[in-house]
């Protein structure tokens, strides 16, 4: 069994719980525990991974958060870099799962974060599971 951490941004906190039932059943489902830390947003998710993996707890991650462009260059900065952040970790060997959605509107969070449609949430934590089963490979 594996301990697994959930971190999530709150930038959209109704967006954000569909994604962390789907993450948290995904886990359940695979026998896996895991907790949770909450962050501002999805900036805050690589360092607070980061910071986490300094503790020595945690087999792999889940970064579950929500981008929605506005109306400026914003948008490029926070989807852009919080993916970078992750895939730096993730190539330090991490093992880490990008849930973080990056959308044009509320429409395309809302059909990707619910579990009962694409499952973004269930399907970074099964990432994660997958990037951790190779580590023990390797
Ligand atoms: N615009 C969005 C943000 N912006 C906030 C940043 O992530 C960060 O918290 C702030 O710049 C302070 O460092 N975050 C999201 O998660 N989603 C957005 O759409
Ligand atoms: C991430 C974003 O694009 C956003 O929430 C910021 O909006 P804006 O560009 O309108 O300031």
């Amino acid at each position: 069994m594996a301990h697994v951490l959930i971190a999530e941004a709150r930038f959209y906190g109704h967006l954000n719980d569909m994604l962390l039932a789907g993450a948290r059943a995904a886990l359940d489902q695979a026998g896996h525990s895991h907790e949770t830390l909450t962050v501002p947003g999805a900036l805050e998710l690589p360092g607070a991974i980061a910071l986490a993996a300094e503790s020595g707890k945690f087999d792999a991650y889940v970064a579950l958060g929500v981008v929605i462009r506005g109306e400026t260059w914003h948008f490029e900065i926070v989807a852009g870099e919080s993916a970078r952040g992750l895939m730096a970790l993730t190539l330090d060997g991490l093992a880490v799962g990008n849930g973080i959605l990056t959308v044009e509107n509320e429409a395309q969070a809302i059909f990707r974060a619910d579990p009962k449609q694409a499952n973004k949430g269930g399907g970074a934590a099964d990432a994660a599971l997958a990037l951790l089963a190779l580590k023990s490979r390797f």
